[in-house]
């Protein structure tokens, strides 16, 4: 028996000292078996949490797929071996925080949206599509845009969702009659086409077309100008039961007033961009989400693979609390409106997952 077989029998057996021993003399750790299995793999569904940690320290690569596209963590998480678990799943964060501050260190200073935006999209009744048969949006998610807006107006009356797609999550926004509401967008094509159906004739709605890393400086401007010029006209009706020498009075209810009632919610959902994108983006919340704001994201991070969605969604709840946010995890299930059917014509299936993790981040002053 080669040394690869000999290093995924010894894992089998959950006999640390062997592994060990064969590693020391040249055994590869990420070696395949016939069956397209890792040592990793083969320790990690017998629950030998020991064996994975040597494993892993040894280098073995934590998120090496078998032929039928399942990780060492998904073997774990399948056979409920919560310790061997919980060390994939750490050692998971741990590379990806590590290849994300690799990522910005040699900083792609290109625009992943760039390609798709230049593109032509198509629409139809059940998607949009980029001109690669790629689906920007699907109609199967009408459901979870709805549980997003739910979620984000339940939170206040200013709303800013950035990346329109089929205006399943505007179109429920607006169930909600916010007092305003902003949509950013960036595709040309798709912009015409808010046009077209009457987006930007709704008295609430302010559309700003571009990327949203282009216009920012508009959303934080567009926040102080709420302030400044919405709320002395909300306060106005309270004001002017003052004594008329009261100015400072005046100045200090609006204060109070833009305080509680001005709560910017914010839903970003945008396509042909990558997690360091997402990153990117809450840096900047601290600017864009007011105390007692919600922000909720469309979390379609790795849909297609069970463990690395859960390795990322602990990862993004991880750096938003760095930021100084707390986020609860929703679950809703979305087996049943999800047949194979729906991806008929479709390149790529983003999403195969049997249950879709809806976040909602708040200030952690908020939920404590
Ligand atoms: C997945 S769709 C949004 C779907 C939308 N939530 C809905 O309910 O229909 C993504 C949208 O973001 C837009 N987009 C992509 N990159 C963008 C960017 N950098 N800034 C603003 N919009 C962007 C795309 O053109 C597309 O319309």
């Amino acid at each position: 028996m080669d040394k690869g077989e000999q290093l995924c029998e010894a894992a089998r057996n959950g006999d640390g000292d062997k592994v060990k021993a064969l590693i020391d003399s040249g055994a590869e750790v990420s070696y395949f078996d016939s069956d397209g299995l890792t040592p990793l793999m083969h320790a990690a569904k017998l629950g030998h949490a020991n064996v994975v940690k040597i494993l892993l320290e040894d280098g073995a690569p934590w998120n090496a797929l078998s032929p039928s596209n399942l990780s060492a963590g998904d073997f774990a998480m399948d056979s409920g071996h919560q310790e061997a678990f919980e060390v994939l799943l750490n050692a998971g964060i741990q590379a990806e925080l590590i290849l994300g501050t690799m990522a910005r260190t040699a900083k792609k200073n290109g625009d992943s949206t760039g390609d798709y935006l230049d593109d032509r999209v198509s629409f139809s009744e059940d998607k949009l599509m980029d001109s690669n048969s790629k689906a920007v949006m699907m109609a199967w998610e009408k459901p979870l845009m709805e549980a997003h807006a739910k979620a984000v107006c339940s939170g206040g009356g200013h709303i800013l969702n950035i990346g329109f797609g089929m205006g399943l999550v505007d179109t429920a926004i607006q169930q909600y009659a916010p007092v305003t509401h902003t949509i950013v967008e960036a595709h040309p094509e798709v912009y015409k086409r808010m046009l077209q159906t009457g987006w930007g004739k709704k008295g609430n709605v302010k559309i700003i077309f571009g990327r949203w890393q282009d216009v920012l400086s508009e959303l934080e401007s567009y926040d102080v100008l709420l302030t400044l010029f919405i709320m002395p006209q909300l306060s106005c009706e309270i004001t002017h039961t003052l004594p008329a020498n009261s100015e400072v009075l005046k100045h200090l209810l609006i204060c109070l007033l833009a305080w509680f009632i001005i709560k910017a919610c914010i839903f970003f959902d945008t396509y042909g961009e990558y997690y360091e994108d997402l990153r990117e983006f809450h840096q900047h919340l601290p600017k864009l989400l007011k105390p007692g704001g919600i922000y909720s994201f469309f979390n379609g991070l790795c849909g297609g693979n069970a463990f690395f969605h859960v390795v990322y969604c602990h990862l993004v709840s991880l750096e938003l609390e760095n930021l100084g946010y707390s986020t609860q995890l929703i679950p809703l299930p979305v087996k049943n409106c999800l047949g194979e059917d729906v991806w008929e014509g479709v390149r790529q299936k983003y999403w195969h997952l049997d249950t879709y993790y809806l976040p909602v981040c708040q200030p952690l002053q908020d939920s404590e």
